[in-house]
C-alpha cells in the first residue's frame, strides 16, 4: 500500500469505529481484524502502520469526531508527513482544504471528565488513562521466575507481585503457553483481594472468558472447587479451554438467565467461602486497550451498568456462606460504579461489614481500595472485600 492508501485506510476503519461506538458495534480491535481479512493484499507493515494511525487518531479525540477525516486531519495538522499523503491519488485521500472539519483534541469527554474529577482523577491524571497499556503476564504458581527469565531475559519483576511479569511489546507470549497467561497487574492484584486458597468454594458470578478464573484457581493451588458462571454463553464458552489448558480441573461453568440467575444457583445459596464479582461496568480503567470505549459510555448507558451492578451484588449476597467473603470488583475509575456501589451495599444489608485491602498496589478508597493507571501503571480497578455476618 502506498502511505496514501494507509492514510485511506485509517480513515475508513474510524469511519467504522465511530459509528459502532454510536451503535454499540463492535469493539476497533475486532473491526481493524474484520477489514484487514477482507484486505489481503494489505501486507504485516501496511497492517501495522495503519493500526497505528487508526490509534493515534483515537487517542487524539476525547469526544467521537464528525468523521474519520477529521480525525485523520486532526492528527495531519501537526504532521507534515501525514499531510502530504492526502494527495487525491487513486486510492489515497482528496487533498487537505483550508476550511474542512477538523476533530477537536482532547482527552475524555467532557461529562465523563466531570464523573471523574468527581472521584478524585484529576486532569493531570487523565493522560495516563489512554496511554499504550504494557505486555504483563502471569506465571502459573508452578512456574520458577528463573526458568521465565532465562526465557525473556528482558521480562521485568512487577514489585509486588509475586507472580507477575512485564514484558517488551511485542513479546511472542505464545512461546511460553501454559506457563503465563497474559494478565495486566492490575487484574493480578485484585484477583489477589479474594484470598483464595486450596480447598475452598469459589463463585466466580461475572467470569467472562475466565481471565480471573484462571487466577483463582491458581491460587487455590488447583484444589477446591470454583463455579465459574456468566449470562454470556459465547464468553463463557472460552474458559472451560482455557481452564483445561491451565491444568485447572476444578473449574465448573454455570450459564445463568440475565435477571433469573437464582434458577441456576440453588445449590449454591449460602456456601461459598468467597463470591467474586468482577461486575460489568463502564470499563473506564480500561482505555489504554479500548480507548474508542470513551466514545462509547453515555449518561444511559452508565446507569444501565450501575443497575445491573446493584443486582449482580444481591445475587451475590445469597451465595456467601455465613462469615464468608464477598468480593466486587469493577475495571472502573468512577465512584458511582465502585464506592458509591459498595455504600449502598453496605447500608442495605445490616452485619455486612467492608474488610480492610492490603494489596501490593494501589490505595484506599472507601470501603474499599482503588488502582490508577498513573499512579499504579495498572488498568483502573476499584475493588472491596465485604464479609458476610456469622
Ligand atoms: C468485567 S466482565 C468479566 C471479566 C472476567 N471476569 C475476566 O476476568 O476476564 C463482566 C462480565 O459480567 C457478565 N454479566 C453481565 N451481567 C451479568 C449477570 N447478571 N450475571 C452474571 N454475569 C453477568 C458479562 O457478560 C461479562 O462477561
Amino acid at each position: 500500500m502506498t502511505p496514501a492508501a494507509r492514510t485511506q485506510a485509517a480513515i475508513e476503519l474510524l469511519d467504522a469505529i465511530i459509528a459502532a461506538a454510536r451503535e454499540g458495534g463492535a469493539a476497533a480491535d475486532t473491526l481493524i481484524a474484520r477489514y484487514f481479512a477482507a484486505r489481503r493484499y494489505a501486507g504485516s507493515k501496511d497492517r501495522r502502520a495503519v493500526r497505528e494511525l487508526v490509534y493515534a487518531a483515537i487517542r487524539s479525540c476525547g469526544e467521537a469526531p464528525a468523521s474519520g477525516r477529521a480525525a485523520m486531519c486532526l492528527l495531519a495538522r501537526a504532521d507534515e508527513q501525514l499531510a502530504a499523503t492526502f494527495d487525491g491519488s487513486a486510492h489515497g485521500p482528496a487533498p487537505l482544504s483550508t476550511d474542512e472539519p477538523v476533530a477537536v483534541p482532547g482527552t475524555v469527554p467532557g461529562w465523563i471528565g466531570e464523573a471523574l474529577e468527581r472521584a478524585g482523577i484529576g486532569p493531570d491524571e487523565w493522560p495516563a488513562l489512554i496511554e499504550r497499556a504494557p505486555l504483563d503476564v502471569r506465571l502459573r504458581k508452578d512456574v520458577g521466575h528463573a526458568e521465565v527469565l532465562a526465557h525473556w531475559p528482558d521480562a521485568q519483576v512487577i514489585p509486588g507481585l509475586p507472580q507477575g511479569l512485564r514484558l517488551p511489546s511485542g513479546t511472542d507470549v505464545a512461546s511460553m503457553a501454559g506457563a503465563v497467561e497474559v494478565q495486566d497487574a492490575g487484574s493480578q492484584a485484585v484477583s489477589l483481594a479474594a484470598a483464595a486458597s486450596a480447598g475452598m468454594t469459589v463463585v466466580d458470578l461475572c467470569a467472562g472468558a475466565g481471565g480471573k478464573t484462571l487466577a483463582l484457581g491458581d491460587a487455590m493451588g488447583g484444589e477446591g472447587r470454583i463455579v465459574a458462571c456468566d449470562v454470556d454463553r459465547a464468553r463463557l464458552s472460552r474458559l472451560a479451554p482455557r481452564a483445561a489448558r491451565a491444568g485447572l480441573s476444578i473449574v465448573e461453568t454455570r450459564l445463568l438467565n440475565p435477571n433469573r440467575e437464582l434458577e441456576a444457583l440453588a445449590d449454591l445459596q449460602r456456601t461459598a467461602d468467597v463470591v467474586f464479582v468482577d461486575a460489568p461496568c463502564s470499563g473506564t480503567g480500561t482505555w489504554r486497550r479500548n480507548p474508542e470505549a470513551r466514545w462509547r459510555l453515555t449518561p444511559d448507558r452508565l446507569a444501565r451498568l450501575t443497575a445491573t451492578q446493584a443486582h449482580v451484588l444481591e445475587v451475590a449476597e445469597t451465595l456467601v456462606r455465613p462469615g464468608g467473603a464477598l468480593v466486587y470488583v469493577v475495571c472502573s475509575l468512577l465512584d458511582e460504579e465502585g464506592s458509591n456501589q459498595v455504600d449502598a451495599f453496605l447500608r442495605g444489608h445490616a452485619g455486612w461489614s467492608a474488610a480492610p485491602i492490603d494489596l501490593p498496589l494501589g490505595a484506599a478508597l472507601g470501603n474499599g481500595h482503588r488502582l490508577t493507571p498513573a499512579r499504579d501503571g495498572t488498568d483502573g480497578f476499584f475493588v472491596a472485600r465485604l464479609l458476610a455476618p456469622c
